[in-house]
């Protein structure tokens, strides 16, 4: 195997340890690159964020998993990452937006394959408050950037604020789960919902169920 050149530099230039880099040609690469890496003991954040960011988004590859739904953003499970995390294609038409969350204590990565989306982070409620929450930040992520969020970073709200565009995400959750918490804004109060996918492997799915299930 050939050393990357950043290996040959003198240690003076300070350079960040240099993990190896992956470049995914294809959404179907990009999932092999993450098995292989998922199948590890221990992730590397910053490794799995730069592999996702370095897929440039062909929608002929993910159109099949593009289902929308006309009121609000779907849920379209891609691929079940052996039990270690589920690869799922989120679609947002005009408008649509998530509650505040929270991650179920698991790495979630957020890749735009198309248009524009909004994330506002927020803090964690205190655990008897009964107040509006506090918003740190806001950011608009745009076409083939990846974000990153866990529970220790704080919950957000992500939307599609055009009025014009829909907007596609790519999202990766490990371990992967099923029910999270949403966050009322006003008062901060939680409640726990369950996720649901609209389809799976691009098979739109039927909820057997009489009970109402949500996405958040
Ligand atoms: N975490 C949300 C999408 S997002 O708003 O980050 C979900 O999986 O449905
Ligand atoms: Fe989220």
């Amino acid at each position: 195997m050939e050393l990357p050149a950043v290996m040959e530099q003198p240690v003076m230039m300070e350079q960040p340890v240099q993990t190896e880099m992956w470049k995914a040609q294809s959404l179907a690469e990009l999932v092999r690159i993450l098995h292989r890496l998922f199948a590890e003991d221990k992730i590397c954040v910053e490794e799995v964020q730069a592999l996702m960011e370095s897929y440039e988004s062909t929608p002929e590859e993910w159109l099949q998993y593009a289902q929308f739904d006309q009121y609000r953003y779907t849920r379209n499970l891609v691929d079940s990452g052996n039990g270690k995390f589920n690869l799922m294609i989120l679609c947002w038409g005009e408008g649509h937006g998530s509650s505040i969350h929270d991650h179920t204590d698991s790495h979630c990565f957020m890749k735009i394959l198309q248009g524009n989306l909004k994330e506002t982070l927020f803090e964690w409620p205190e655990k008897k408050g009964n107040g509006e929450m506090i918003k740190k930040s806001e950011r608009v992520l745009r076409e083939n950037q990846c974000a990153y969020i866990n529970d220790s970073i704080g919950l957000h709200r992500v939307e599609n604020i055009s009025h014009t565009e829909s907007a596609v995400s790519l999202h990766l959750y490990s371990p992967p789960f099923d029910s999270c918490n949403t966050f009322d804004q006003r008062t901060g109060h939680k409640h726990k919902v369950k996720m649901t996918f609209y389809s799976q492997f691009g098979e739109r799915t039927h909820c057997a169920t009489a009970v109402p299930q949500e996405n958040n």
